[in-house]
């Protein structure tokens, strides 16, 4: 079996990570009936320094013609001044929308090992599970915007719009991910001031009739955000805009201890693409201390979701669970005995059997 990846080293830490992401990809092989061809192409920074475009034609038409997506993370200080629309971030907007991958999975655990550096209440983390279903395609990201001069003064805006059909098919992927697991999807939403927040509850609830093995609840995202920090484990699948699952995925990441630990998976009908949740983190970039194992983690995500591979999935799973539960560290998550990205990359493979 053949399988070809698009891959996106991006700027930042990006390349780092997405190079250890391709040698657990590797080691994948020597172990399974697979084969991957990877074709590289170029996003975000990286882009614009090659072709004054952070998503180019030709990098559009590589993923397209590949099974799935691999990408680091886009932007960084040399590219701040550039104007809004062609931004390194503008370009991994735009790569989302072309795929058409409105379903973001980020999920969210605790590792055993890692629960004694937690700042949370130990009764609380007992058992972490929890993924968040964002919105990817549409909301405030998307929306209209400019800025203008009122009345002398100078105003900007964005707005957040949604229609009923990009509600109900994320709220449809939300329901059927919460039958494969603890059958229960909070809705996280602002619906006390926000109009299109209303229009979330009215769809989701009529979405959640189809479901009623499904629990459903609702939840305003300013106490979203201090539940998630006060008792995680009341959570299974968090179902939310795309705006509100970017900054509580920041957040849930500090449940699990990093944020170099947390990975995704951007679906559609069509392809996949899989990607930590982190950025290009340029203030440790070239430095080989990035935690590369959200990435791989998205290695093991695009196994599951776009190969069907479960089996291997899991190996890499287990692996850095392995890893951590061993006692390695990298240094988000130990700043004074921590392998770095390469090295603990190389104890992951060595665990992949
Ligand atoms: N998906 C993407 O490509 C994203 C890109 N960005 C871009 O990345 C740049 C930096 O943004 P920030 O707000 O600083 O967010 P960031 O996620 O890059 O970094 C936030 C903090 O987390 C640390 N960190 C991130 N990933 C890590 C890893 N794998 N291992 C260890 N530590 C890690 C960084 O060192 C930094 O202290 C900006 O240009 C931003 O626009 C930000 C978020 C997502
Ligand atoms: C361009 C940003 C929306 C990327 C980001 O922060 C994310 O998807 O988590
Ligand atoms: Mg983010």
């Amino acid at each position: 079996m053949k399988k070809k990846i698009a891959v996106l080293k991006g700027d930042g830490i990006g390349p780092e990570v997405v190079d250890c992401g391709i040698e657990v990809l590797n080691k994948i092989e020597e172990i399974s009936n697979v084969e991957f061809e990877y074709n590289f192409a170029k996003v975000g920074g990286d882009a614009i320094d090659n072709y004054d475009d952070p998503f180019p034609r030709e990098t559009e038409e590589i993923c397209k013609s590949s099974d799935a997506i691999l990408l680091g993370a886009v932007g960084g200080k040399k590219w701040d001044e550039i104007e809004s629309e062609k931004r390194p971030e503008k370009g991994l907007l735009r790569l989302r929308k072309s795929l058409e991958v409105y379903a973001n999975l980020r999920p969210c655990k605790i590792y055993d090992s890692l629960k004694d550096n937690s700042p949370l209440k130990p009764e609380y983390i007992k058992d972490v599970d929890i993924v968040i279903v964002r919105e990817l395609m549409g909301g405030i990201y998307f929306g209209k915007r400019d800025t203008l001069i009122e009345n002398g003064i100078k105003t900007a805006y964005d707005e957040e719009r949604y229609n009923e059909v990009e509600i109900e098919r994320i709220a449809r992927y939300a329901f059927e991910m919460s039958r494969l697991r603890r059958k229960k999807v909070t809705l996280v939403d602002k619906a006390n001031v926000l109009d299109s927040s209303k229009l979330w509850r009215e769809v989701v609830q009529k979405v959640a009739a189809e479901y009623s093995d499904v629990e459903l609840d609702f939840m305003y995202v300013d106490n979203a955000a201090m539940q998630l920090v006060r008792n995680p484990s009341s959570f299974d699948c968090i179902l939310t805009n795309n705006i509100f699952g970017d900054i509580l995925s920041d957040e849930a990441s500090q449940i699990s201890g990093s944020i170099g630990l947390l990975p995704s998976a951007s679906l559609g009908e069509k392809l996949g693409l899989y990607e930590p949740i982190h950025g290009s983190a340029p203030d440790i970039a070239g430095k080989n201390l990035a935690n590369p194992l959200a990435t791989i983690l998205s290695c093991a995500m695009m196994l599951r979701y776009s190969f069907k591979m479960e089996r291997e999935a899991l190996i890499i799973e287990r692996a850095v669970e392995e890893v951590l539960e061993e006692g390695f560290r990298t240094f988000d998550l130990d700043s004074e005995n921590y392998l770095g990205t390469k090295e603990i990359t190389r104890e992951v493979i060595k665990r992949i059997k």
